[in-house]
């Protein structure tokens, strides 16, 4: 077996490694997914296992790929019968093979992403619930959770649980499944059918799992079923790269890996292949602020290296003015591999933009280009209705966004009289025909109303104007919930805001604004592989650049907030999410911010990122005064996140301004007030500190002053 002879000590002790429970936890670019792969390879090759012997799961169609690709190269030959693939994959796998055992039809359906939506709508609707009781979007995020076992969905509320409860009975009646359905069901068969557990584990007696950190608790029950009382489960992962809190996984389940797994062997792997030294050591100081994770050290193999550079932008176009420059010089000197990452999509334009300028070619992946982005592409269909009230696409695509009762029966019958009239669907729409229900002719006079009150802003501020669309049509209140995903789409509404200010003050006017936009997204579908990549920090995770740039290294962007201090468990998530970004880097790695950036249509100034402070002091900061003198930069959403009124009493007297004093602390001014139950919480925004606290307690609190009223 010659490929052994590719791994390093470390690494070979792990791939040979016997029989029974074993964690490979390592730190990034320590060859973790390396081990995996060579070790199916060792197991087939020095005969142990047959291939159809092998079950090897990880997350994303691309690693999975990827890993069966690297053990055919080892093998020298096609890897038939083993399974190496998703978790969804092999549920769905198991699913079609036995779908009456949970009661599914034999060629059930899977929803897609629009059907589920449209689903939940319906549910909502059928249940009389308000979306600003509960939003759509709100309401699917939280029945994944419910599904995946969340530990924060066990307390869902009764309006949630019978939200479920109808969405599921309507999926089931429309004989489908959803993506989250897939794992649920296989743990079903496989928790109630002993036989098939049975023929399963005597089949795959080689579990392999690549990412552990990021399983969640329905993909431990799955492997806990198939694995059974003496497993052979190798599972690899690095508690410091579990980003995906928000979609279920849980950090215990690398974390207490021995405790699941009596007497599994726990090995660790201690040198990094991937970054250089400065690159290592600056990874290395951020995370160990963190407290949930074992300590690990890491050696560098790849030399030294330049330095680490934190760069200080004027804001947020001299931001990409200066990342974009220094790119040019990278890609005069020959270098390719470039990134660069951000926390939000929302952060992508402006680089974008410069990237353009420049005529440097770039691909965006973790999401959509910000123009072709659909909340984005709805706001200009509102846009382009203003400037042309007959444009047909943008009036069928916005007409009913928000929901707004104008379904297809509506529409039919608009089309109908249009062509009686000899009109335009538009104008149909706009003489509200008799044929319509009296419901669906309201409806539609409010939206041309809400047109016609627009448009008598359009020849005034291009700014304001995109703001009062996205404020009154309802546009960005869609998103007005707590969801990860939604606060992405906020944030992305507010660069369109931002995008109208800076057409504005180069002097364009709403029509040419939209020509602009319109050939922005012609012009650079450039793809070549030499382009530069522009990522969420999300989707970086498990790819390789020479280069990195890390952008928006500000408070309340990463730590990414929306009005409140994190808690240690979300600052946490977030730190890790900065150990994921830095270790992208093979040779360089510079971190900026911004000293003032546009967020929500408005300019604020801003401080750097806490996790900037970690860092050692061997890396070079530029442009940089500490600690910023700037005044606290208090985030201010666009919609504000709705707070449950607390009952006065619950407040124990503690109102926003008030000025306080801690024991240790000193003083401070109280910026939020949280109370449930006889609980009362507070923000308080302390001075010599310099940053905002959340207390658990307001007990040790010494009021000195309350504002009036
Ligand atoms: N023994 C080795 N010799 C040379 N290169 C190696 C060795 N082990 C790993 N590498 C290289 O180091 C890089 C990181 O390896 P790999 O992606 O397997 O690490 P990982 O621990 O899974 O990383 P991460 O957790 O950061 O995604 C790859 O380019 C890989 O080819």
């Amino acid at each position: 077996m010659r490929f052994l002879e590719d791994l390093d000590p470390e690494q070979r002790e792990a791939v040979t490694y016997g029989e029974g429970p074993l964690l490979v936890v390592a730190g990034a670019g320590s060859g973790k997914t390396r081990v995996l792969t060579y070790r199916i390879a060792w197991l087939l090759a020095s005969g142990r296992a047959q291939p159809h012997n092998v079950l090897a799961v990880t997350f994303t169609n691309k690693a999975a790929r990827e890993m069966a690709e690297r053990v055919e190269k080892l093998l020298h030959g096609p890897l038939r019968g083993g399974f190496v693939g998703t978790f969804h994959r092999f549920a769905l796998t198991l699913l079609r093979q036995y779908p009456e055992k949970v009661g599914l039809p034999p060629r059930f359906a899977i929803a897609d992403e629009d059907e589920q939506r449209r689903l939940v709508e319906q549910v909502l609707k059928e249940l009389g619930i308000p979306s600003t009781q509960l939003s759509p979007r709100a309401a699917r995020a939280a029945i994944s959770r419910w599904k995946n076992g969340s530990s924060s969905a066990v307390s869902a509320s009764e309006l949630v649980s019978a939200v479920v409860e109808r969405y599921q009975e309507r999926l089931q009646a429309a004989g489908a499944v959803d993506f989250d359905d897939m794992l649920v069901l296989a743990v079903k068969l496989l928790a109630e059918d002993a036989g098939l557990r049975q023929i399963l584990r005597q089949r795959f007696t080689y579990l392999l799992v690549d990412e552990f950190q990021d399983t969640n608790p329905v993909q431990m029950e799955l492997l806990w079923h198939l694995a059974g009382p003496r497993p052979n489960l190798t599972a690899v992962g690095d508690e410091d790269q579990s980003i995906y809190r928000f979609r279920g996984a849980e950090l215990e389940h690398i974390l207490r890996f021995e405790h699941t797994y009596p007497g599994a062997k726990v090995l660790t792997l201690g040198n990094n292949y991937r970054s250089a030294e400065p690159i290592l050591k600056a990874a290395a100081a951020v995370i160990a602020h963190n407290t949930r994770r074992r300590p690990k050290l890491l050696r560098s193999c790849s030399g030294d290296g330049e330095p680490v550079r934190v760069l200080a932008a004027a804001d947020e176009s001299d931001e990409a003015g200066l990342v974009v420059a220094d790119i040019r010089r990278e890609r005069a000197a020959g270098r390719t591999s470039i990134a660069v990452l951000f926390r939000i999509n929302a952060l992508s334009r402006p680089l974008e933009a410069e990237l353009v300028r420049w005529g440097v070619p770039y691909r965006v992946v973790g999401g959509v280009r910000f123009w072709d982005r659909a909340e984005v592409r709805d706001a200009l269909a509102y846009l382009r209705l203003l400037a042309n009230p007959d444009d047909e696409l943008a009036f069928l695509r916005v007409v009913n966004v928000p929901a707004r009762g104008l379904g297809a029966v509506t529409l039919e019958r608009l089309r109908q009289a249009a062509q009686i009239w000899g009109c335009s669907l538009c104008e149909a729409s706009r003489r509200l025909p008799e044929t319509l229900t009296p419901r669906a002719r309201e409806a539609l006079a409010r939206f041309w109303e809400l047109l016609d009150s627009l448009r008598q802003q359009a020849g005034g501020s291009l700014r304001e104007l995109v703001a009062a669309l996205l404020e009154q049509s309802g546009l960005a209140a869609q998103y007005d919930t707590r969801e990860e995903e939604d606060r992405a789409r906020l944030a992305n509404l507010d660069q369109l805001v931002n995008a109208a200010a800076e057409a504005e003050q180069r002097g364009l006017t709403l029509p040419s604004f939209l020509d602009e936009v319109a050939l922005l997204s012609e012009a650079d579908a450039e793809t070549a592989p030499q382009s530069v990549l522009l990522s969420t920090l999300h989707a970086a995770k498990g790819l390789e650049f020479d280069v990195v740039y890390l952008v928006g290294l500000e408070e309340g962007l990463l730590p990414l907030m929306r009005g409140e201090e994190p808690e240690l468990a979300d600052e946490e998530e977030e730190r890790r999410l900065l150990y994921v970004g830095m270790t992208r880097a093979r040779k360089k790695l510079v971190l900026t911010w911004a000293r003032s950036r546009r967020l929500h249509g408005e300019t604020r100034t801003t401080r750097p990122s806490r996790f900037l402070a970690e860092l050692p002091p061997e890396v070079r900061r530029e442009g940089l005064t500490s600690p910023s003198p700037l005044p606290h930069w208090e985030p201010k959403p666009l919609v504000r996140p709705r707070q449950e009124a607390p009952a006065p009493e619950a407040r124990n007297g503690f109102r926003p301004g008030m000025k306080v004093e801690h024991p240790t602390f000193g003083r401070g001014v109280v910026l939020q007030v949280q109370a449930s139950g006889a609980q009362t919480r507070v923000v308080v925004f302390f001075d010599r500190a310099g940053k905002k606290t959340l207390l658990p307690s307001v007990a040790p609190l010494k009021v000195l002053s309350a504002p009036r009223g």
